[in-house]
Parts: C-alpha cells; structure tokens; sequence
C-alpha cells in the first residue's frame, strides 16, 4: 500500500518521462478541449501556471482565438511571513519573470500587478494525481488548498470556478479525499474531462 508521498513521486517520475513530443501533444489537445469550454470563453480573468517538473503545459490556450481579450495570471509564492499561499500576478508575454525557490518561473516583484483572488474568474490549477471522481493529489505544499480555504465558508460563490489539469497517465483508481481538500469543478486531461 502505497502512501500519498510515495504516490506523489511515482506519479510525479511518469510525468517528467513524457518525451518532448508527447508533451506537445497533450498540450494542444488540452488546449483545445478547454478553448472550447464556457469556464474559459466566459472567464475575463484567468490563473494558469508555467509548467515545471513534467506538469502539462496550459499555456497554448492563450493561442485560441478567444484569449486575446483576456487578462492572464500566474500564481507567485506569496512573500510575507510562512504562510504558504500564493497570490496571483498579471502575466503578460514580454513581462520580466523571475525564478522563485523552487525553480518556477513567477512574474517579477517590481511594479507586478496583483488580484484578489475573488476577482478571477477561472484558475487552471496543476494536479500531480486525481481520480475519476474528482479528488486530487498536489505538490504537498498545501499551496493552493490554503489560497481557496475561505471557499468553504462561501459554498453558493462559483468565482473563481477551479479546473485541475493533468497528464491522463495521472488518473489513479482513488485518492482519498483530505478534510482541507478544496473541491474542483472539472479535472481535464488530454483526453477529455471529469466531473466531481
Ligand atoms: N508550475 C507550478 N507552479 C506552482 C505550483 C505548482 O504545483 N506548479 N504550486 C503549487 O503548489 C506552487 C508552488 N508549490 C510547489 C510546492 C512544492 C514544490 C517542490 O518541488 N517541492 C520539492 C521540495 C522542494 C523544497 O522543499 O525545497 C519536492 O517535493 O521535491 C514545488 C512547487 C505555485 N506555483
Ligand atoms: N486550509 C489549510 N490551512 C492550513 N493548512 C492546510 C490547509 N490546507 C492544507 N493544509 C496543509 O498543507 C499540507 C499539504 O496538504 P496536501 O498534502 O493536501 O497538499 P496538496 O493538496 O497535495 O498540495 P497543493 O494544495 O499545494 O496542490 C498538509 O499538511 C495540510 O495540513
């Protein structure tokens, strides 16, 4: 029996095998899955993330006709104190980005324009394992659990709608579901969607 560090590592070792090519692959054919979805065309604010550690790239959704309109985010570490959360950053293409400690690339300090998060509309977030039933594993940070913690207290609230995405070779048979787990409103993969 494995436990969710050891899954963690596996399912995080498969995704950085993926060749280049297969990379480039799931990336356009998630783009198009998720170009084509109201969440995106209605969103005028969205998060996504850039890519690190073999995760599937969101960014060619930027490329679909509809995105130009959009305002674009990135998560960046959020600096005061321990709390691992993040905030969320405009991105914009010619931006100065800047490494943060783990290596991801983040918009830079200065000048960055930052949102609340309740302002953003959609937030492509990055899943090491999910199951069919919509439960997630993440990096073990808990960053993005404790970002959208205050969910909880605002059940009816649907901003910012919350997508995971994922390599299809993430998907295991069942993740357990922890108390602070944060539910998403759709898991997409290369090959098609899941709802919770
Ligand atoms: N692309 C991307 N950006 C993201 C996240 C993500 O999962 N993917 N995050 C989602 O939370 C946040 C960063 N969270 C992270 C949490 C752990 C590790 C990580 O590599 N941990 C190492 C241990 C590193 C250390 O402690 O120095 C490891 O587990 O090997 C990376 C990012 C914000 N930005
Ligand atoms: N709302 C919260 N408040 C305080 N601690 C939290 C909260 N959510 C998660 N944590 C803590 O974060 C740690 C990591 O959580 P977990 O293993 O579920 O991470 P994850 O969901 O895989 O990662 P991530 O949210 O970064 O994608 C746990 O020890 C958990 O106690």
């Amino acid at each position: 029996m494995q436990n969710s560090s050891q899954l963690r590592q596996v399912l995080r070792t498969a995704r950085r095998a993926l060749s280049p090519s297969l990379q480039r692959l799931h990336a356009r054919r998630l783009a198009r899955h998720l170009g084509k979805h109201p969440f995106f065309l209605r969103a005028r604010r969205l998060a996504l993330y850039w890519p690190a550690d073999g995760e599937i790239d969101p960014r060619p959704v930027l490329d679909r006709p509809h995105a130009r309109a959009k305002h674009v985010y990135l998560p960046v570490l959020n600096p005061l104190g321990r709390s691992k959360s993040l905030w969320f950053a405009r991105y914009r293409p010619d931006g100065p980005l800047r490494f943060n400690r783990f290596g991801i690339p983040e918009p830079h300090q200065c000048g960055r324009q930052l949102i609340p998060i309740r302002h953003l509309d959609l937030i492509i977030l990055p899943l090491v394992g999910f199951d069919a039933h919509g439960n997630r594993l993440g990096m073990g940070g808990g960053f993005y659990d404790r970002t959208l913690a205050y969910r909880r207290r605002y059940t009816h609230w649907q901003r910012p709608r919350l997508v995971g995405v994922a390599h299809e070779c993430q998907r295991v048979e069942h993740i357990e579901a922890k108390p602070w787990d944060i539910r998403l409103d759709m898991i997409l993969t290369e090959a098609g969607c899941y709802l919770p």
